[in-house]
């Protein structure tokens, strides 16, 4: 409702309405008529009658019991009636594809009047580009879907297609050639870890983890062993559907009976008798985006080892949901391979070397869920920052405490630390090839992700503290606190458990150790 056709008011004259059927507040400068509306209110009608809100200026009390978007919705904006004159709002939400100006809410490189080595003139006209793709396109199905469980609407991955999003998801490399990137912002040859650092990061920004792992995250995962070991012909009829946001893959690994243990796995594929086809028999668990997958990137126990197979979804395929603490439109899955008949064609790389597959593309994956860890809890600290400085309790902001101040201290160096040495890391993967960031960035980058969401978890302790009661219900002021506590966990399991890739970067660097360095 534009401003210029409501009417205005003194704030004498709203302080006369101030009774049963005739009820007025002011918020943030404009007058809200809620003499029906107390009766829906979802707090009660008795908090409208309080001398100090009836026909009065409640606009601290809002602001300390909830969410400026509550104000957005059409029908509390029916609800207003006029504005306070020559008074102005203030206040805004959530200013979709805009940078947030509460500190430490955008990272350095984002912050007015800071410097980066590392971002280029390009990067940051794609970081704005990407930002308001993802507010305009992704936000609210985000939200909506993380809430119905559903699967991404397809609506949404095509657009993504467009611009070709789904595959810049994929890195640098050859799959980018002869494509428009964001309707050519950027030259495929130009696009490198950076850029995809931004693209994981905004879409992180959308506080809707099921979300973000349930839009093809099982492609960055799944694909890469196509690209890498698939044959010509495999990939031809393979990449496009899927870089197209029209068929799903997903990486199918892990099983009831075992996780990080690979070399662990039970199902099995033996060859048929006339040496044409795989027999795979067996299960996998917690499997991303399984439920609606086309294909699964699969690990399977052969007669000389680990292999990985393309499996097609098809006879003796089944996938069933499986409810975890995030969102179903993950579509994680529970997977069973009954006499499964694969084409010996959709053997990735060799029979018996699985394991290069699987390990080729630990690191990028590792490193990806390192953009998002980081990215999320920047996102706490902005909710927190936010909440401290509205809400008030012994009537002071409850940012006046020194043990508040002590929490929020702590969350911002976490959140810094990670996104600096991320950012270090990303730089060498921007300038080795990628046999060099294998064997010089495994250890740095299972370090990062353990230390990224050791602070996240932390930080999400920290968060619940500070909202109280809200920090664990799924509405209102601290829902993102809460999604964020409920699914911090997801961050420091999926792509290995903390112990196992802090134990990795120490394996690594012993393994650099000189043999003739002594104290
Ligand atoms: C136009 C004005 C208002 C609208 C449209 C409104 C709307 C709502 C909505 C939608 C909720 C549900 C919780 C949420 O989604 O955040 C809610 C909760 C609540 N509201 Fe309001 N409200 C208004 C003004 C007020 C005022 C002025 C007060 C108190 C002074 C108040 C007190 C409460 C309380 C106590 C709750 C419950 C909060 C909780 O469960 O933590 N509301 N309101």
């Amino acid at each position: 409702m534009a401003n210029k056709q409501l009417k205005t008011f003194s704030r004498e004259e709203v302080a006369k309405h101030t009774v049963e059927g005739d009820l007025w507040i002011i918020i943030d400068a404009k007058v809200y008529d809620i003499s029906r509306f107390k009766n829906l209110h979802p707090g009660g009608a008795s908090v409208f009658f309080d001398p100090e809100v009836a026909g009065q200026d409640a606009t601290e009390a809002f602001f300390g019991l909830h969410r400026y978007e509550v104000l957005e919705k059409p029908q509390y904006q029916r609800l207003i009636i006029g504005t306070i004159e020559g008074e102005e709002s203030i206040y805004h939400g959530r200013v979709a594809g805009e940078l947030s100006t509460v500190p430490y809410a955008e990272p350095t490189w984002l912050t007015e009047g800071y410097h980066s080595p590392y971002f280029s003139k390009n990067h940051r006209e794609f970081q704005k580009v990407v930002r308001r793709f993802f507010d305009q396109y992704v936000w609210e199905d985000a939200q909506a879907r993380e809430e119905d469980g559903k699967r991404p609407s397809q609506a949404v991955l095509d657009k993504m297609a467009e611009v070709n999003l789904h595959a810049m998801r994929m890195g640098p490399g050859k799959h980018l050639k002869g494509l428009k990137l964001m309707d050519g912002l950027v030259q495929p040859e130009e696009f490198d870890y950076f850029h995809e650092l931004i693209i994981t990061q905004e879409l992180a920004r959308c506080g809707a983890r099921g979300y973000g792992d349930g839009i093809l995250g099982g492609k960055v995962i799944g694909l890469p062993p196509i690209l890498n070991f698939g044959s010509d012909k495999l990939k031809a009829e393979v990449i496009p559907d899927v870089l197209a946001g029209k068929k799903f893959i997903c990486l199918a690994i892990s099983e009831a009976q075992a996780g990080s243990d690979v070399m662990g796995l039970r199902t099995t594929a033996v060859l048929s008798e006339d040496g044409k086809e795989w027999i795979v028999n067996g299960n996998k668990k917690w499997i991303t985006n399984g439920t609606f997958a086309d294909y699964f990137t699969t690990g399977v126990r052969t007669e000389d080892g680990l292999t990985v197979l393309l499996i097609p979804r098809g006879p003796g395929v089944e996938t069933k949901q499986i409810k975890t603490s995030y969102s179903t439109t993950a579509g994680t899955a529970y997977i069973t391979f009954d006499n499964v008949r694969v084409p010996v064609e959709n053997t990735l790389g060799e029979v018996g070397g699985g394991i290069f597959v699987i390990l080729s593309n630990f690191n990028h994956e590792r490193w990806v869920m390192c953009c998002s860890s980081a990215r999320s809890q920047r996102s706490i600290v902005e909710e927190c920052l936010k909440w401290t400085s509205q809400r008030k309790a012994f009537g002071k902001p409850l940012n006046s405490q020194a043990v508040i101040r002590s929490k929020l201290a702590a969350m911002i160096q976490r959140t810094e630390s990670v996104q600096h040495w991320l950012e270090s890391i990303t730089y060498q993967m921007c300038n080795m090839s990628y046999k060099q960031q294998a064997s010089k960035l495994a250890g740095q980058i299972a370090f990062l992700k353990s230390y990224s969401t050791a602070c996240g978890q932390e930080t999400a302790r920290d968060a619940v503290q500070i909202f109280g009661g809200r920090g664990i219900t799924r509405t209102g002021m601290g829902r993102f606190i809460e999604h964020y506590h409920r699914t911090i966990a997801f961050d420091a399991l999926l792509g290995g458990a903390e112990d196992v890739l802090r134990d990795l970067g120490v394996r690594q660097a012993l393994r650099g150790m000189p043999e003739d360095a002594r104290l």
